[in-house]
């Protein structure tokens, strides 16, 4: 029997420590260090502060602790007054960087991005062909006070008042909120948050590009009864079913319609779709700058979600061309196959791509386009994709580090990153969004 006495750990949440901030660290805090040693990744600060940490995470045996900047003692000189009333420590989880002037959130995020290709990929910027930027939507660079309103989907946490919040930074605990400044116009019309939702544990509000299309999704606390909704907006309506997760439509269409690249999308609820805006757009751009699609090429779109880039690839390889996406949400999958019925060539299948691209059995193809969850790809995935003998790949990731993990596995498999591109379609949270083209370290085989 072990003797708990000896080995218990002791709990550090609370206590305080004056500490001199170094720098910024992947999750949206930074990497401080105690006069004894301990490493704390501290939010609400910036490199460079002096400021008072109050651990919220972590006891004497922990690794590293978590804490929040309760009082700055020295400002950095990019620290601005958050504009969000709802940040700052304990407060609102949602937005990690309110504090810092916006052109430096991006360096911030650069900062994250370039510190990981060279940890986990052994990549330089120049190795990786990035420039070291993070490039803003169009219209989101904005004067330091002046919040981008780009989220098109947020998913409002309900307190046990019915109140609409946001979740506290990794707690269930919520923040009820009367305005995010964050959320896209289209989404703050809808009122969520002037009003009250008793029985419901969350509503997710969902505005549409391109369509007008408006939705709100209810998920009800378990046995709670639906409230009769009446917004102020004309909106279909939706019901989760908390037991099985299962989705039903109370009133109005079962999906939204979303425009990218020249076409409708339609995305059911749980559906994906970026969230900024300008986004699927962006991405598209990029992904099709990267690749070049040729006439007649074959491609495939894994992760493909509703259809996106297989769209995208389809249109630009014509009828004699061929595109396989693969996706493991069955309602996704029904979305893309509705969105690409126009598009012969191209098929969907369903599952997941670990399982799915070994059973087609496909030995070469000339492009792909992979747009993993945030997990990556990992190393089965990709050294089968490196096998396939594309001539490029594009990857798109919402994860730095799970980006340089999988170019890691790449460069193993024999690619290598052409050109990596980084947006900031995220501002104000941490989140970064890259697009990495890579090709063949060999050149490409001639007939001659
Ligand atoms: C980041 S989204 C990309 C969707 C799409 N490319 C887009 O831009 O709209 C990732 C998608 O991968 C799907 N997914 C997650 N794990 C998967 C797996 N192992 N195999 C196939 N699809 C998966 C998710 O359902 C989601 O639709």
């Amino acid at each position: 029997m072990q003797n708990a006495s000896a080995s218990a750990p002791v709990s550090l949440i609370g206590q305080e420590y004056e500490v001199t901030v170094g720098p910024v660290a992947h999750g949206g805090h930074c990497i401080a260090r105690t006069e004894e040693g301990r490493v704390l990744f501290v939010r609400h600060t910036l490199p460079g502060e002096r400021v008072i940490a109050r651990i919220t995470e972590g006891d004497d045996d922990s690794r590293f602790l978590r804490a929040d900047a309760v009082r700055i003692v020295e400002a950095a000189k990019d620290r601005i007054e958050a504009p969000c009333p709802f940040s700052g420590p304990g407060r609102c989880g949602g937005c990690d960087w309110q504090h810092v002037k916006p052109g430096v959130q991006r360096r911030f995020k650069g900062e994250v991005i370039a510190e990981q290709l060279r940890r986990l990929a052994g990549l330089t910027p120049e190795e990786a062909g990035w420039d070291g930027t993070v490039v803003p939507a169009p219209g989101d660079k904005l004067p330091a006070g002046e919040v981008p309103a780009w989220r098109t989907r947020v998913q409002y946490a309900i307190d046990a008042e019915g109140r609409a919040g946001l979740r506290k930074h990794r707690s269930h605990e919520v923040e009820p909120v009367d305005h995010c400044m964050i959320a896209a116009p289209g989404v703050s019309e809808l009122g969520v948050e002037r009003r009250t939702w008793p029985q419901l544990a969350s509503v997710e509000a969902i505005a549409a590009t391109g369509s007008g299309d408006r939705q709100v999704v209810l998920t009800p606390v378990p046995g709670g009864r639906l409230p009769l909704v009446e917004l102020d907006k004309p909106v279909s309506v939706l019901r989760v079913d908390e037991r099985d997760d299962s989705v039903h439509r109370v009133h109005g269409r079962g999906f939204v319609r979303e425009r990218a690249d020249g076409r409708t999308y339609r995305v059911g609820a749980g559906g994906f779709w970026q969230v900024h805006p300008q986004a699927a757009d962006t991405l598209v751009k990029a992904v099709m700058q990267g690749l070049m699609p040729r006439k007649g090429e074959t491609a495939l779109d894994l992760y493909c979600g509703v259809g996106l880039f297989a769209g995208a690839i389809a249109e630009r390889v014509g009828d004699e061309g061929a595109v396989l996406g693969i996706e493991s949400s069955k309602r996704a999958v029904e979305d893309a196959r509705h969105n690409l019925r126009d598009l012969e060539r191209v098929r969907i299948e369903q599952g997941k791509v670990e399982q799915v691209l070994p059973r087609t059995r496909i030995t070469s193809t000339d492009l792909i386009v992979l747009d993993p969850p945030r997990a990556g790809a990992g190393k089965r995935t990709v050294t089968h994709l490196a096998s396939l003998a594309a001539r490029r790949i594009a990857y798109v990731a919402c994860d730095p580090a799970a980006l340089a993990r999988d170019l890691g596995y790449f460069r193993e498999a024999g690619y290598r990153p052409r050109t990596l591109r980084a947006f900031d379609l995220f501002p104000m949270t941490h989140h970064v969004e890259c697009v990495a083209i890579l090709e063949p370290v060999k050149p490409e085989k001639t007939d001659a």
